[in-house]
């Protein structure tokens, strides 16, 4: 196969679930390694899977498949939408029909679907990639959803003899556009080797963490915070707005202290406009929230400020926001205040 001359070597961290403590140290060697664009960590093109599978040609899907794509990987698409491939296909990618047809023809299958719901039923259903799964080939699921349906998902895909890694990821449409997103892998180690090339390509960084379900929770809870970072930073820029200060003003105030974030520094703008260009849609960010409270629930671990943001982020689903930014949701305070 041939290897782009754009592709990135990059370090991966692999620790086990018990962990979790090391990561930053890991994590920040890693980008220090990083730097090094050293042909010594680049996989030789014999070692990648010969031909990939992409299943899910969303905001996110969609740039991920291109960049494997752009990389000289042999892709073959599918969307339930089916106009979402002709993009790829115009790049060079091959379509098939259903999940089913895609997973039988490639060694290593990307699934990049809504939620839950969506996840289960194009790995499981009828035309589902299950059917076309079997020894020596690999399943990767890189939607969020709850460690409950990734078990599931993995309990199909390995009934087929095939191997099963859950690799939600963080980083949003700009950071899939540009290669730069952050793999949290769990599941057959065998097939994490197998596809950390192509997680290369897409990604700047992988964390492998044990048993199906890890990676599940892993992204659960960095979603948690962030859905409640980006509330408090809502409801920051309404009540400046209220007692008439300028919320630009607040916005530079914070990018210059020690709870600046590049998600504030980012969105903040064009929050101020009232203008919320969809990356991350107000839906999932929704859906996170909720299987987070799940997992929460699992462990009866309190997450009081989980759960409040939920209602604020279902408020603003109830007034038609859910395909527009999660930034949005202070929209949510807004009508509050107007009432
Ligand atoms: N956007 C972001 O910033 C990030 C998103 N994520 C997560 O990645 C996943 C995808 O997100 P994103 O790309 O933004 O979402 P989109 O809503 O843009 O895409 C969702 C994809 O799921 C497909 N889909 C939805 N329902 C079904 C169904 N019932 N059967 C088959 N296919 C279905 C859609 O197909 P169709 O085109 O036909 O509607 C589309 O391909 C989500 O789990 C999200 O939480 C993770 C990190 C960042
Ligand atoms: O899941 C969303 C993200 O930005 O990460």
């Amino acid at each position: 196969m041939a290897m782009c001359s754009t592709f990135y070597p990059r370090l991966s961290t692999h620790l086990n679930c018990k962990s979790f403590s090391l990561f930053p140290v890991k994590h920040r060697f890693f980008v220090s390694i990083k730097a090094f664009s050293s042909q010594t960590f680049a996989p030789k093109a014999d070692d990648l899977p010969a031909s990939i599978g992409f299943l899910g040609l969303g905001i996110m899907g969609n740039p991920m498949a291109q960049n494997l794509i752009k990389a000289g990987c042999d892709v073959t698409v599918w969307n339930r939408t089916k106009s979402k491939c002709e993009p790829l296909i115009s790049l060079g990618a091959k379509y098939k029909s259903s999940p089913e047809e895609v997973a039988a023809s490639c060694d290593v299958t990307f699934a990049m679907l809504a939620d839950p719901e969506s996840a289960a039923d194009v790995a499981c259903g009828k035309y589902g990639a299950a059917k076309g799964m079997g020894p020596g080939k690999g399943y990767v699921d890189v939607s969020t959803v709850d460690g409950e349906t990734s078990k599931l998902i993995c309990k199909h895909i390995r009934a087929t003899g095939a191997h099963f890694l859950e690799a939600p990821v963080s980083g949003s449409k700009k950071p899939a556009e540009d290669g730069q997103l952050i793999f949290l892998t769990a599941g057959d180690s065998v097939l994490y080797e197998k596809a950390a090339p192509l997680l290369d390509i897409m990604g700047k960084s992988r964390f492998y963490l044990g048993e199906v379900g890890n990676g599940a929770a892993m992204k659960l809870v960095v979603n948690m915070v962030m859905g409640s970072m980006m509330a408090s930073f809502a409801e920051g820029l309404v009540l400046s707005e209220k007692v008439g200060l300028d919320p630009s003003v607040l916005v530079e105030v914070i990018s210059q202290g020690a709870i600046s974030a590049p998600m504030y520094a980012v969105k903040g703008p064009s929050m101020v406009k009232s203008s919320y260009p969809t990356a991350f849609p107000l839906k999932h960010q929704q859906k996170d929230l909720r299987l987070a409270l799940g997992l929460a629930e699992s462990v009866s671990q309190p997450i009081p400020i989980a759960a409040a943001t939920n209602e604020l982020y279902k408020v603003a689903k109830s007034h038609g926001l859910s395909d527009q930014d999660f930034s949005a949701v202070i929209e949510a305070l807004r009508v509050k205040l107007q009432q």
